[in-house]
């Protein structure tokens, strides 16, 4: 059965890039069921209002409970005979991090659900009703330490992330395999033709056929690359020979 994915927002066309390349060809194939909902489709008033002040002051807007009960309701209740339960995904500054690991535990749910905040953020309350109240499972989830202004950029990130680990939404399944952050390692220089290009070459080694012998230099390097570009991803599982290795910058 496909991962079904709704995405609530109040720009919805900013998630027009799902319909393409590899994301759109999953859900030609029926491998990802994704839905976008616009959250002013869930208000009642004539300037189908989503937000208002903050109590206790502040700077900003904050959005309105009330769209995002009747979206969650739409959300569970469409296509849902089983009354089955979504995971809530909120993207924010103040989330947990987005990791691999995280992207490889939300690919295998059968079913995401999306809140795209704008503003200051979403009121509270939704937060407490979604769990208490609709029981469902939500979280908080941060790309990184920097702020946007709202969720629909995390979401393409989190929806492009997790979508290509379902199977069969990436032809080449090896190609899902070595890749950075798979391992805790950082990737290794690539190349291909010519095997001199503008007076620099590929290195040798890539060239010898010694499958060995490459594979222990792409280690190297990827090795050196981590402790070069990201020190914090080396443990001490990753002993080195303590050989020195060139690296590029
Ligand atoms: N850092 C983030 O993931 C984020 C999401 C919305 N604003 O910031």
């Amino acid at each position: 059965p496909a991962m079904r994915v709704d995405v609530v927002t109040i720009f919805p066309d900013y998630l027009a890039p799902l319909d393409l390349s590899l994301i759109g060809k999953a859900r030609e194939d029926g491998l990802l069921d994704v839905r976008v909902h616009d959250l002013r489709d869930f208000t009642h008033d004539r300037h189908r209002t989503v937000d208002d002040t903050p109590y206790g002051g502040g700077a900003g807007m904050v959005m309105k409970p009330q769209p995002w009960s009747e979206a969650l309701d739409h959300v569970l209740a469409q296509d849902n005979p089983s009354g089955a339960k979504p995971r809530l995904v909120v993207p924010g500054p103040g989330g947990q991090p987005f990791t691999q690991a995280l992207a490889r535990e939300l690919a295998r749910e059968p079913w995401l659900a999306f809140a795209c905040g704008r503003y200051e953020g979403i009121d509270e309350r939704v937060y407490d009703h979604a769990r208490e109240d609709l029981g469902l499972e939500v979280s908080v989830v941060s790309l990184g330490d920097y702020v946007l202004n709202g969720g629909e950029v995390a979401v393409l990130a989190m929806v492009e992330a997790v979508g290509r680990l379902v199977p069969g939404v990436i032809g080449n399944a090896e190609s899902l395999v070595e890749e950075s952050h798979e391992d805790g390692l950082l990737e290794y220089p690539i190349y291909t033709k010519p095997s001199s290009w503008n007076g620099r070459e590929v290195p040798p080694v890539l060239l010898s056929g010694n499958h060995g012998a490459i594979a222990e230099w792409r280690h190297a390097q990827r090795l050196a690359r981590t402790a070069a570009r990201r020190p914090d991803l080396l443990h001490a599982s990753h002993a080195t020979d303590g050989r020195d290795v060139e690296i590029s910058a």
